[in-house]
This record gives structure tokens, C-alpha cells and sequence, in this order.
């Protein structure tokens, strides 16, 4: 059907599962679709040339913004909390408390560093952020077909949409969902606002009050697009769900995570860069015939 499902990068636990799912969409037309995408290491690139690229949080962690000491501090941090974030062998129940204590120490770290609003533009300008290739594509397309695209992330909000607004993505149908900065008067960062977003509170809860779901109440069909077990739930708001695609990209401790990423995610892409597989769903899904 999609030629690009049979590449050495795809994994499905079920393929004449995930068949039957792209032709009910397929066949019930675009204005049912809606697209809910994780940002860091989905939209963007894992890796590039064998070194790691930024997260939103990285992209300000390695910054001019930030003193010696406290990168040496949320280096501490990453290397501390992100092999915790991928061991397959802890359950989500324990992760998250821990999870939680990463995201506050960095966040109470940053507030300390007095990062200014007006730098933020030159430190995504000056930093190694890459979307995944083929995003052009991705972003272009939903626009044209008027696909609403929400962006859930527990990165910072403020720089992940710098990224896009840069890469000149930022079409009027997407919508972030993330932490985001708040400055005082004089644009110096003085808190993050609202709930913290984490990795393993990305559901219903966080978006309730937005009205964001409501407004797309009859878009039943759902293609989800993650990096993390934590990002299944990002699409637990939906109104009356028909049907849900779930597509993961498997970047980190592969053959660890195998297993788990089947069991959840319809289609595994593993240690695949790029949006060759995601853009051909869209193409076909939004095709006539
Ligand atoms: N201080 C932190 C906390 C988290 N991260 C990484 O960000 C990712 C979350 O963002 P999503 O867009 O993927 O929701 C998460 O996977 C953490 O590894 C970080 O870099 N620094
Ligand atoms: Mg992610």
C-alpha cells in the first residue's frame, strides 16, 4: 500500500492491523484527521554525523546564557536522569517521581540564570536544533490540507517554537503545548508558568482546560507521533476517537526497547532520522484514490 512501510527501518508488531487502520482514514477523508506530535527527538533529529543533538532544554543548558558552573550542574542533571528516563527495566510508576525532581532542579537552575527574553532568538540561531530531514514536507503538507497539528511537549515551549518559527514552519495550523518561560517587566525569566509538563503526565489532565480538543471535536482520526512510552498519552483528550495510528521513533537502546515499542506503538522507526516514512503515510492518507 505505502511502499515506504516495507523499508529496514520500520517495525510493526501487526501489519494487516496497521493496513486496516490507514484505509478506514484514508477512506473517511482528511477533514477527520489530526496530527499530535511529541517535539524533541520526534519532530527533531536524534542524532547527526554520530553526535547527539539538542533537546529544547539542551539548546539552552549549552547557551552563552548560561554560567560554566551551572552547565557543569545540568550536565550532572542529564547524565544523572536521562539513562533513568530510558531504562527499560524501571516501570513508568517509578520514573516519575524522578522524573519530575530532573525537570524542577533544571528548570530552578535556569530561573537562576536570569536568561533574557530578547536572546533567545540568537541562542536557537547559534545552537545545533535540526528537525528531523523532510519536515519541510511535513509542515507544508498539514497547512495545505488544513490538518491540525498539535505540538505536545515537555520541552520549553518558548524555544522549541523559536526552532520552528526559524526553520519557517510555524504555519496557523499548529498549536504548542509545552512549558513555558515567564519573565518580568524588564524580559528577564523570573518562573515556568502553569503545571509542569513531564514525560509521563503528557494526557487529558494537561490540556483539559484549553479547549483545545473541544474545537476539534470531529476529527476522529488520530495519528500520533512519539519518541517515549510517555508520549502514548498525549492524544487521551481526543473527543469520541475512531481511530488512532501510533508511530514511534525508536532512537536510543534499541535493542532493549524493542519489545516495548512494538507492544505500544504501531509502527516502530528504528534509529531513522528522517520523516521519509511519516510524510508517505500523510501523502497517501491524504490522497484521493
Ligand atoms: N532538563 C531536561 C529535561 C528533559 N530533557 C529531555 O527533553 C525531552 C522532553 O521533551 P519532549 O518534546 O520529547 O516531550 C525528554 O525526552 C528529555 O530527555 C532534557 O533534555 N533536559
Ligand atoms: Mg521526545
Amino acid at each position: 500500500m505505502i511502499p515506504e512501510l516495507s523499508s529496514p527501518s520500520v517495525c510493526m508488531r501487526d501489519p494487516p492491523r496497521v493496513e486496516e487502520i490507514i484505509k478506514t482514514m484514508q477512506k473517511a477523508g482528511t477533514s477527520t484527521i489530526q496530527v499530535i506530535s511529541d517535539f524533541d527527538m520526534t519532530l527533531t533529529r536524534f542524532a547527526y554525523n554520530g553526535k547527539r543533538c539538542p533537546t529544547s532544554h539542551n539548546i539552552l543548558d549549552n547557551s552563552k546564557l548560561i554560567s560554566e558552573e551551572c552547565k557543569a550542574q545540568l550536565k550532572d542533571l542529564l547524565n544523572t536522569y536521562y539513562p533513568i528516563e530510558i531504562d527499560s527495566k524501571r516501570t513508568a510508576e517509578e520514573k516519575l517521581p524522578l522524573m519530575v525532581e530532573w525537570w524542577t532542579k533544571a528548570h530552578t537552575l535556569l530561573v537562576q540564570q536570569r536568561i533574557r527574553k530578547d536572546m533567545l532568538q540568537d541562542v536557537v540561531k547559534e545552537s545545533d536544533a535540526m528537525l528531523r530531514e523532510g519536515y519541510q514536507l511535513f509542515f507544508d503538507h498539514l497547512q495545505e490540507h488544513s490538518i491540525p497539528l498539535l505540538i505536545f511537549s515537555a520541552g520549553v515551549g518558548d524555544v522549541l517554537e523559536e526552532v520552528i518559527r526559524q526553520a519557517g514552519v510555524f504555519h496557523p495550523n499548529v498549536k504548542v503545548f509545552s512549558n513555558y518561560m515567564d519573565f518580568d517587566e524588564t524580559g528577564v525569566l523570573k518562573a515556568f508558568k502553569g503545571e509542569l509538563i513531564h514525560i509521563y503526565n503528557k494526557r487529558e489532565g494537561a490540556l483539559l482546560n484549553t479547549g483545545h480538543f473541544q474545537e476539534l471535536k470531529s476529527r476522529h482520526n488520530v495519528l500520533l507521533v512519539g519518541d517515549s512510552l510517555g508520549d502514548l498519552t498525549m492524544a487521551d483528550g481526543v473527543h469520541s476517537m475512531e481511530n488512532i495510528l501510533k508511530i514511534g521513533f525508536l532512537n536510543d537502546k534499541v535493542e532493549e526497547r524493542k519489545t516495548s515499542y512494538l507492544n505500544a506503538y504501531d509502527i516502530v522507526l528504528v534509529k531513522d532520522e528522517t520523516m521519509e516514512v511519516l510524510n508517505a503515510l500523510l501523502l497517501h492518507l491524504t490522497s484521493t484514490k
